[in-house]
């Protein structure tokens, strides 16, 4: 089976790809696929665990494809055939000879898998595209180097030197750049030999909602996780007690980051869009999107069937803190771009080391169609001004592709280079998109 490339669709989709233009407003219902991240961590939990797993509504991207073939060359057997997935731990701690590990530029991948190398015996190289190279890893590598594993470099690529466990203990780490820094200790946490305490100690900590999940994800299958409150100076301590992780069945929520895009196509064009499965409780940062898009204009109401987002005519800039919920910034970045207020957003540097560095992209990308967007420290400033068409590179990141249709229902001209890059986490993006303008919905429920 391939692992879709972020080229697989070139064949059947024209390049640049045109973005529609919305002739009236937005009305459909949109099903959204499984979570990226519930998925790339349950497959992680039930490759550590002690028998068969199952996945139903997993999701079929670049990067949980990318997570399958990585645990594989780990020695588990992932089954990605049918709707549900199966996962069985595997049989033999040794690694095949020559096993490699493709991260691609997938975070989850490079950050979680790491340390269940160290459980097998013998080597595995880790390696990715030329981006994943550039993003935080290094604090990863010494913590887990501080942990005992054996591994040969701080940069990917890098080689680990499985030795059938790994002692653990107590490991500081600066995660100021990235939550899956300390996501990727704890994960296999119950499988060290002492457990895991992870200290944090940085200038900040972003992305807070995807720890809540780490923790939640470990209690579910069964591990003992405490976590202190924040200490001062932003210091955070988790700690993992060593244990077995429970096989079973896990459901997998809609992916509230892809559904991002589409509800914001009602906010653009004055319509309305209802995303179906919304979780009534959640770890994903994606809850804050109804007040987020509320702020904008919106009005947001919980349906039976989902949650349903009506645009307002007239969007309103924000000033928002977003260093819990980057991922919505690209496409809060279009919406601010179309508003008629000047916008804020804050807390969110990280950004520059996700899959492009999406502060400097967005305003350049958005600049070439007459966006008035400025890089400040901390994020983006957005002020008024007209837009017209042009072309838009992606630079390689679904989430600015995805932003980019979202400014083009509305601005006549747009075209988008390398839509097929949005397949890291929505497959067949460019369908979705298309249907969701058919749709025009006599299911829309009102
Ligand atoms: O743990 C996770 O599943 C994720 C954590 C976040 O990463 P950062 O903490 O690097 O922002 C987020 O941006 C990413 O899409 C998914
Ligand atoms: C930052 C993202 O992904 P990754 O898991 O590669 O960090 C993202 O999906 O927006």
């Amino acid at each position: 089976m391939s692992i879709l490339t972020g080229t697989e669709h070139a064949d059947t989709q024209s390049d640049p790809w045109p973005a529609p233009t919305a002739a009236r407003p937005v009305v459909a219902v949109v099903p959204v696929p499984g979570a990226k991240s519930g998925t790339n961590r349950a497959l992680v939990l039930a490759a550590l665990a002690s028998g068969e797993s199952r996945l139903r509504g997993a999701l079929r991207s670049r990067d949980t494809l990318l997570m399958a073939g990585v645990l594989r060359a780990l020695g588990a057997e992932v089954d990605t055939d049918g709707v549900d997935w199966t996962v069985r731990p595997a049989r033999s701690t040794r690694l095949a000879a020559g096993a490699r590990a493709d991260c691609g530029n997938a975070g989850t991948v490079a950050r979680f898998t790491p340390a269940l190398a160290t459980l097998r015996e013998g080597d595995i190289v880790f390696d990715g595209d030329t981006r994943m190279r550039d993003r935080p890893l290094t604090p990863l590598l010494g913590a887990l180097r501080r942990l005992g594993a054996d591994i040969d470099s701080d940069r990917m690529p890098f080689t680990v030197h499985g030795h059938g466990g790994l002692p653990g203990g107590e490991v500081e780490v600066d995660a100021s750049n990235s939550s899956q820094l300390i996501s990727g200790l704890l994960l296999a946490g119950p499988r060290y030999d002492a457990g895991v305490t992870v200290v944090h100690h940085g200038s900040r900590l972003p992305s807070g909602p995807y720890l809540d999940m780490t923790v939640a994800d470990l209690r579910a299958a069964g591990a003992t996780v405490d976590v202190d409150p924040p200490a001062a100076g932003g210091t955070r301590r988790f700690r993992v007690a060593p244990g077995e992780l429970l096989a079973g069945e896990k459901v997998i929520e809609p992916d509230l980051n892809s559904a991002t895009a589409f509800l914001a196509a009602a906010v653009a064009t004055g319509g309305r869009v209802v995303v179906p499965s919304w979780p009534d409780v959640t770890e994903q940062p994606g809850r804050m999107l109804p007040a987020l898009l509320a702020a904008m204009g919106a009005s947001t109401e919980r349906t039976e069937r989902g949650l349903a987002v009506t645009g307002g005519g007239t969007i309103h800039g924000i000033d928002v803190d977003l260093s819990d919920f980057g991922e919505a910034a690209p496409v809060l970045t279009a919406l601010a771009a179309l508003a008629s207020s000047p916008s804020r957003l804050r807390g969110i540097g990280h950004l520059r080391l996700h899959e492009t560095d999406r502060l400097a992209a967005l305003a350049e990308e958005l600049g070439r169609l007459g966006a008035r967007i400025t890089v400040t420290d901390d994020g983006l400033a957005i002020d008024p001004a007209p837009l017209h068409g042009g072309r838009l590179d992606p630079r390689s990141d679904h989430r600015l592709a995805m932003a980019y249709a979202v400014v083009g229902l509305v601005v006549p001209g747009v075209e988008v280079d390398d839509i097929a890059t949005t397949g890291k986490t929505v497959p067949d993006f460019p369908r979705m998109w298309s249907a969701m303008l058919a749709d025009q919905s006599d299911q829309a429920d009102r």
